[in-house]
């Protein structure tokens, strides 16, 4: 028998016992659970929702089977930064002898720069950062270290989408100091396009608030670890301090991970397009005239200087990219735009309906101006999320409201963008980046031969 698909076994939710056979597992909204027997009370699941319900249990085992891995090395928890702060008290800040220290990449998200930048300011860990994009400079710094507790890893990082190489890391790393705690953010990604645990880092999370829940109606986070000992150690804050998933938000993360799958198949597809029409279209070059520069900046694009190194150990480009306009005050125009309409001006990522953002003064304004001008933050930077939508739509939304922010000019009725800001000229595509036609796919002589649609779809 061949091994189901992640996208299949997702969608079926057979860990759920219920006295009426109902399909969807039901939500136990309930604090307490009857204790059988005052004798027995060691064989009893349940007794009291901070401790344990039995429809996080449910979303647990789902999420074993994201990773690949037995529900007893899955904790779903309040958000994703719940996720690292229960890692880090269990398995890092725990040395009664010394202040241990932390490596972390460059480019974080701007809430866990916030976390580690209290807790160095606090004397509870030391905390060093390097471009983990550099693996010679990752492994200069580390060698320096007398001693190295935790070494925390982002990829491709937001919003730079700069691509660490976590399986060359991982194993460094491990193979210096085994005792080192390998810890990877892998909200970027999800599990559904990189499993880190199969390179041997010993405990991934992610905030499930984004690809994972996908429709923006919760907050959660997910830890999975490489061992169940592992697990435990994190169960016991996560039972004291009360910071597991409660269990309507479980049971809303169960029902989006059923769709995750065709979710991200539309959502990196819309970023496909985006990417190329900005880079090739819009003139988005650098400042030398020169095509294929950062400037676009994303995973899928074959000017990304990563792009290889990406795709050896992830099974898709995800569906954020950013790009800069050329000034601050473009992008603030373009972002505050009134033309756009299906773009969301919102914080966040991974959600159903597309999102547009300046990082520097939503999700990365908690990184102090003076710490993000020192790491080459471009201020203009503007984040795009990809939803599910048609893309057409999207492209146009985009458009209009880059003509409305004097970026761009359309000259010949429409036929050529004119950009503004570096004076390229390119012919618009615009609304040629539609989904292929499924019976134009389907009845292509190619597919039918090989009868491989189903495979080509599958993969994402
Ligand atoms: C890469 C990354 N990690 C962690 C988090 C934290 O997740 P949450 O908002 O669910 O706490 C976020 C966003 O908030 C993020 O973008
Ligand atoms: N005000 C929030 C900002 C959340 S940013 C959410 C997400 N990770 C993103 O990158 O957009 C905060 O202070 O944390």
């Amino acid at each position: 028998m061949s091994q189901q698909s992640l996208q299949t076994k997702l969608v079926s939710v057979v860990q759920h016992v219920d006295q009426h056979g109902s399909s969807v597992p039901p939500i136990y909204q309930s604090t307490t659970f009857k204790i059988g027997s005052l004798e027995d009370d060691a064989s009893q699941p349940y007794d009291y929702t901070r401790s344990g319900n039995p429809t996080r249990t449910v979303v647990q085992h789902q999420i074993g089977k994201l990773y690949d891995v037995d529900a007893a090395q899955v904790l779903a928890v309040s958000s994703g930064m719940t996720a690292l702060d229960v890692i880090l008290r269990a398995l890092v800040l725990t040395h009664k002898s010394r202040v241990p220290t932390i490596i972390a990449g460059d480019d974080l998200y701007g809430g866990t720069q916030r976390l580690l930048t209290h807790l160095e300011s606090r004397n509870h860990a030391r905390v060093l950062h390097v471009d983990t994009a550099n693996y010679d400079a990752f492994v200069e710094l580390f060698k320096q270290q007398e001693h190295v507790d935790c070494v925390l890893l982002e990829s491709p990082t937001n919003p730079l989408l700069k691509v660490a190489d976590l399986p060359r890391l991982t194993h460094f790393i491990k193979s210096s100091n085994d005792a080192c705690l390998v810890a990877i953010d892998n909200t970027m990604m999800s599990g559904m396009l990189c499993n880190p645990l199969k390179f041997q880092c010993d405990v991934v999370y992610e905030s499930a608030t984004k690809y994972l829940n996908g429709h923006h109606d919760i907050m959660a986070g997910i830890v999975v670890t490489r061992t169940p000992k592992m697990a435990q150690e994190i169960y016991f804050m996560v039972n004291s301090t009360g910071s597991g998933l409660s269990p309507f938000d479980s049971w809303l993360l169960v029902r989006g991970l059923k769709t995750l799958g065709v979710r991200l198949y539309q959502q990196q597809h819309n970023a496909m397009v985006l990417s190329h029409w900005l880079e090739n279209s819009c003139g988005f070059v650098d400042k030398k005239g020169v095509k294929g520069s950062p400037r676009t900046r994303f995973v899928g694009l074959k000017s990304h200087p990563q792009f290889e190194l990406h795709k050896s150990f992830n099974s898709g480009p995800g569906a954020v990219l950013s790009f800069e306009t050329g000034s601050y005050e473009h992008s603030r125009r373009l972002v505050s735009s009134r033309k756009i309409k299906i773009w969301a001006v919102t914080v966040s990522f991974g959600c159903v309906n597309s999102l547009i953002s300046m990082p520097c003064k939503m999700s990365h304004a908690a990184i102090d101006p003076a710490l993000r001008q020192e790491r080459d933050f471009p201020e203009d930077l503007v984040r795009l999320c990809c939803g599910i939508e048609n893309i057409a739509d999207l492209q146009n939304d985009l458009l209009e409201a880059m003509i409305d922010a004097d970026i761009i000019e359309l000259r010949d009725e429409g036929k050529t963008i004119y950009n503004k800001l570096n004076g390229h000229i390119a012919t618009n595509t615009v609304g040629q980046g539609k989904l292929p036609n499924i019976y134009e796919e389907f009845f292509s002589q190619d597919l039918v031969e090989r009868g491989s649609i189903l495979t080509s779809r599958a993969k994402l």
